[in-house]
C-alpha cells in the first residue's frame, strides 16, 4: 500500500492522494501495536496472512484495486479473515451472510466509524454524516434524513423531479453526446441539490455548488483516502507549522475552508431564500422549520443537508455510467430492453416509474447495472464498539470490519456467470430460481445502511428506461472507422466509476427526437439561483 509505506518511509506528510479504498472511507484510526500484543490473550483472530512486527501487514496491502484483492483471501483463509496495520485490526468480510450477521443482526455492535484526526478533526470532515461516530447527533441525523428521503412512500414526491431532470439529460445527450458522463454529473447534482437545499442549478457554465462539491470530494478522498502521520501520533498537530514537516497543517486549513464552504455558504443561500420568502421545499428547509435547539444544532443540521449532497453526487453517477458500458458491451441486452419498452409502452412517450411494475427487463437490468460494477467496492468501513465472538473467533473491540460487496455480489456460487452483464439471472429463466437482489449488499448494512437508498434506486430505473427508449448506444468508430473497444477497467477508491470509455449515442428515430425535445416546451429549465450566491456573505 503505497500511502502507508510513504508513512513508514518519510514521516510526517503523506500526500496520499493514492484513494486506498481499503483504508479509504474507512480510514485507518491507527493504534500502535496493542491488538498485536494482546490477540494471543484474548482468543484467535479470524485467520490471515503472517504479519511483521509494530508493521503488521501494511505491506500486504493493496496498491491498485481492493476489492479482487481482499476477494483472494476467500480461498485462502475463508470466508472471514483479518490483517493488521500497525496493531489495528481489520476484519474483511468476503460472504454475504456473514455480512448480514455482523452488520445487521449484530448492528448495536458494529455500527461505529473509524476517528479521523486529519481528514476529520483538522480539516473539519467529522460533521459528515458518513464519518460520524455513533451518539446522539449521529441518531438525530440519521433521523431526520430518515423523515425525508428513508422510505418508498418518503420518496415518493421526488419521483416527479428525477422524471424531468432524467428527461432534460436526455436533451442534454442528445445535443452533446460525447459529453454523456458529465451530463450523468449534472443530472446527479441537479436532482440532489433540489432535495437537499432546494437550490437550481446552472445549466450553462460552472455552477457554484457543483464545482464547490468536486472540490470537496477531492479534499475528502485525499484527506481520508490514507493515513497521515497525525492520525498515528495526534500531538504532532499541536507542533508549530514552521517546523520542517508540518506542511500537513497548512493543507488541513486550506481544506477546512472547503469543509466550512460546503455547509455555510449552502447555509447563507437558504437563510437568504427565507428571509426573502422565496425557498423553495427542501431537506434543509423542512428541518429548519421544525426548529433547532441553538448554533450547534443548526450546525448538524447544516452538515446532515450538505451529507446528503456530498453521498449523492458521485455514486449514482458510478451506477448510471455501469450501465452504458454493460449496454455498450452487451448488444443483445439493449436490443431486449427496446423490444420490452416498445411492447409495453409504445413510442409516442417515455417510460416512467409508475411503468416499472410492467417492464420485468428494465428492472433487472437496472438490478444488473449495481451487482456487474460495485459502486462501493469495499463498502463503508464499520468499527465494533464492544469485544465480540463469531463462529469461535475473537473480534476485539474498536476492529475495522470491511464488507467485500464487489465480491458478494461476483460469487460464482450465488451468481452464475459473475462477469458477464446477464439482467436475465434476476428473471428466474433457464431452469434457475431468479439470484438474489444486488440492492441488499450495495447500499451497505444495518444502522448505516445508505439513506439515499430509496432515491438513488428510482433515479437509476428512469437512466435505464429513458436512455433505452430513445437512444441506440453502440461503440463508437475512429476516424478510419473502425470501432473503438471499450475499456471494461474501473478505478480504485472508495467510490468506483468505470473508466472514461467512448461510445456512440444516437436517437432511435426521429420521433424519439420530438420525444426529448418536448421537454423544453413541457419543463423549460428555469433561472439558476447559481448567481444569487456571489452577493451572499457566509464565512
Ligand atoms: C447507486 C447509488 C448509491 C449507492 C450504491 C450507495 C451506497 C452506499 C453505501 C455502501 C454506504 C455505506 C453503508 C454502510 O456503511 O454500510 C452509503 C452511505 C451513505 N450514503 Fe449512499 N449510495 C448511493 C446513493 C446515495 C444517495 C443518492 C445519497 C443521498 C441522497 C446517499 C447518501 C449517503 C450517506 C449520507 C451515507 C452515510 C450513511 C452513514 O454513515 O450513516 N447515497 N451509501
Amino acid at each position: 500500500m503505497d500511502s502507508l509505506k510513504g508513512l513508514l518511509d518519510d514521516g510526517l506528510t503523506i500526500a496520499g492522494q493514492h484513494p486506498i479504498a481499503t483504508l479509504a472511507a474507512i480510514g485507518l484510526s491507527l493504534k500502535i501495536g496493542v491488538d498485536v500484543v494482546q490477540k494471543g490473550r484474548r482468543g484467535r483472530l479470524p485467520p490471515g496472512p503472517p504479519s511483521l512486527p509494530i508493521i503488521g501487514n501494511v505491506l500486504d496491502f493493496p496498491t491498485g484495486l481492493e476489492a479482487p484483492h481482499w476477494a483472494k483471501h476467500h480461498a485462502k483463509y475463508g470466508p472471514i479473515s483479518s490483517v493488521n496495520a500497525l496493531g489495528q485490526t481489520i476484519i474483511i468480510v468476503n460472504d454475504a451472510k456473514i455480512a448480514s450477521e455482523l452488520l445487521e443482526k449484530r448492528s448495536a455492535v458494529y455500527s461505529d466509524r473509524p476517528h479521523f484526526v486529519f481528514g476529520g478533526d483538522m480539516c473539519g470532515f467529522d460533521g459528515a454524516l458518513t464519518l460520524l461516530q455513533t451518539g446522539e447527533n449521529f441518531k438525530t441525523t440519521r433521523k431526520r434524513m430518515h423523515g425525508y428521503i428513508g422510505s418508498r412512500a418518503a420518496v415518493a414526491r421526488f419521483a416527479e423531479l428525477e422524471e424531468i431532470e432524467t428527461h432534460r439529460f436526455l436533451l442534454h445527450v442528445l445535443d452533446k453526446p460525447d459529453d454523456f458522463f458529465q451530463h450523468i454529473r449534472t443530472t446527479a447534482g441537479a436532482i440532489i441539490l433540489k432535495i437537499s437545499h432546494g437550490y437550481v442549478i446552472k445549466r450553462d457554465g460552472k455552477d457554484a455548488f457543483v464545482d464547490l462539491a468536486h472540490q470537496v470530494l477531492d479534499a475528502f478522498s485525499v484527506s481520508l483516502g490514507s493515513p497521515w502521520a497525525v492520525d498515528i501520533l495526534p500531538s504532532l498537530k499541536y507542533l508549530p507549522s514552521w517546523l520542517p514537516g508540518m506542511g500537513f497543517k497548512k493543507l488541513a486549513h486550506e481544506y477546512k475552508k472547503l469543509s466550512d464552504a460546503l455547509v455555510k455558504r449552502p447555509q447563507a443561500f437558504i437563510k437568504h431564500e427565507m428571509a426573502t420568502g422565496e425557498a423553495r421545499e427542501s431537506f434543509a428547509l423542512t428541518e429548519l422549520r421544525k426548529g433547532v435547539k441553538d448554533a450547534g444544532d443548526e450546525h448538524s443540521l447544516m452538515w446532515a443537508a450538505s451529507s446528503l449532497y456530498g453521498g449523492g453526487a458521485d455514486t449514482t453517477v458510478s451506477a448510471v455510467s455501469t450501465f452504458f458500458l454493460g449496454v455498450l458491451l452487451h448488444p443483445r441486452v439493449q436490443k431486449r430492453a427496446q423490444e420490452e419498452i416498445d411492447s409495453v409502452i409504445g413510442n409516442d412517450r417515455l417510460p416512467l416509474l409508475s411503468d416499472r411494475p410492467n417492464l420485468p427487463y428494465l428492472e433487472a437490468v437496472t438490478k444488473e447495472s449495481l451487482r456487474w460494477n460495485s459502486v462501493v467496492p469495499m463498502g463503508v468501513a464499520h468499527v465494533s464498539s464492544k469485544d465480540d465472538t463469531y463462529n469461535g473467533y475473537f473480534l476485539p473491540k474498536g476492529s475495522i470490519v470491511m464488507p467485500n460487496v464487489w465480491h458478494m455480489c461476483h460469487d460464482p456460487t450465488v451468481y452464475h456467470d459473475p462477469f458477464e452483464f446477464k439482467p436475465e439471472r434476476f428473471l428466474g429463466t433457464e431452469g434457475r430460481a431468479p439470484e438474489p437482489d444486488p440492492s441488499d449488499l450495495a447500499f451497505g448494512f444495518g444502522r448505516r445502511i445508505c439513506p439515499g437508498k430509496d432515491l438513488a434506486d428510482p433515479s437509476l430505473f428512469l437512466s435505464v428506461a429513458m436512455t433505452l427508449a430513445v437512444f441506440n448506444i453502440n461503440k463508437a468508430k475512429d476516424a478510419s472507422g473502425t470501432e473503438i473497444e471499450p475499456l471494461y477497467e474501473y478505478t480504485p477508491g472508495l467510490i468506483s466509476h468505470p473508466k472514461e470509455f467512448k461510445c456512440s449515442i444516437t436517437p432511435r428515430s426521429e420521433k424519439a427526437v420530438a420525444l426529448i425535445r418536448s421537454v423544453e416546451i413541457e419543463h423549460p429549465f428555469e433561472p439558476s439561483d447559481s448567481d444569487k450566491l456571489a452577493n451572499l456573505s457566509w464565512e
